[in-house]
């Protein structure tokens, strides 16, 4: 893939372009730290931030975007449909609520985010489709510019657009060498849906992987930065997160090398080494 500068867009398959690199906020405490961590990613040329309700911290994701005053129409905020939430009325709650946290008028990225909550475990396909009619009408009430999914695979996204009158556009699930998803980003890539990486580093589990680090050290980079790197290569939607100055900066300072096909067969081969993408039929939440 050829990209130049963390203001390349990917075009969403309803025409709303999206930046390339999303700003990571889970486990980004709500407050000071969320604010600062999000004012940095800001000023180092991030315009697309990814959060969600579960995550706590919309307040102060807020809270930065306005301070920063780059204007909304250069930004691009998703956040997401917690599982407590899912259904007609509580997803509607949801999105108002998520607007006010957030103290903008409109969400770029909606999702869903996990298909099969425990407490829908019974009707998770009828409660999926009444979140999604109600995500609808918000996109109709010009809330929401796109709606798409999260931890979604076949059966999920097959039941889901049985009721569907807009498409998904999105499908964000956990990517990175210990888990390439095949199955999940081939259903994805016929459907339509852009694969958005969760989890790009491992949680940090990757950092220290001596493969990752032989290739750093060929490449001249960070572990982190072949991570990103690998993931937009293969056409991924990369979402890092860090509190740390220095990692938020450096982790968007991936348009000066490439891959080559032997470096990415190797990464491609280390499926486990740091875990698997949870299985969201049988997640405990
Ligand atoms: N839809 C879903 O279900 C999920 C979505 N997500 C989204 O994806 C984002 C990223 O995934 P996440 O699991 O948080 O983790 P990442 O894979 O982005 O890894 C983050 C970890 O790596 C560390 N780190 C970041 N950059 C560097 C660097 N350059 N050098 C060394 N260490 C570094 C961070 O430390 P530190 O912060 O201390 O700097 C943190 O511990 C989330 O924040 C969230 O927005 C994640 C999980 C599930
Ligand atoms: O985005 C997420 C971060 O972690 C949570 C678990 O604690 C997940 O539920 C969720 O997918």
């Amino acid at each position: 893939m050829n990209f130049h500068s963390i203001e390349d867009t990917y075009t969403l398959n309803n025409g709303v372009e999206i930046p390339i690199i999303g700003f990571g906020t889970w486990q980004t405490p709500d407050g000071d730290i969320a604010k600062h961590a999000v004012e940095v990613a800001l000023n180092a040329g991030y315009r697309h931030i990814d959060t969600a309700a579960a995550y706590g911290n919309e307040k102060s994701v807020g809270q930065a975007i306005k301070k920063s005053g780059i204007n909304r129409h250069d930004l691009f905020i998703t956040t997401k449909l917690w599982n407590a939430d899912h259904g007609y009325q509580s997803t509607k709650a949801a999105i108002d609520r998520s607007l006010q946290n957030l103290k903008v008028d409109y969400l770029d990225l909606y999702l869903i985010h996990w298909p099969n909550p425990v407490a829908m475990r019974d009707h998770w396909a009828e409660a999926n489709a009444e979140s999604w009619r109600a995500m609808e009408e918000a996109v109709q009430a010009g809330k929401i510019r796109a709606i798409g999914v999260s931890n979604f695979r076949k059966r999920h996204l097959d039941e889901l657009l049985k009721t569907a009158e807009i498409k998904p556009v999105v499908n964000q699930i956990m990517l990175n060498p210990s888990d390439l998803q095949s199955d999940v980003v081939k259903v994805n890539n016929k459907l339509g849906l852009l694969s958005e990486a969760y989890s790009p580093l491992g949680t940090g589990g990757l950092l220290g992987n001596e493969t990752v680090k032989e290739i750093a050290s060929e490449v001249g980079k960070s572990p982190a930065q072949v991570l990103i790197r690998w993931s937009l290569e293969h056409g991924f939607l990369p979402l890092p997160k860090s509190v740390h100055d220095k990692y938020i900066q450096a982790n968007v300072e991936v348009f000066d090398f490439n891959l080559n096909s032997e470096q990415m067969n190797k990464l491609d081969s280390l499926h486990g080494v740091s875990g698997l993408a949870t299985d969201p039929d049988t997640a405990n939440f």
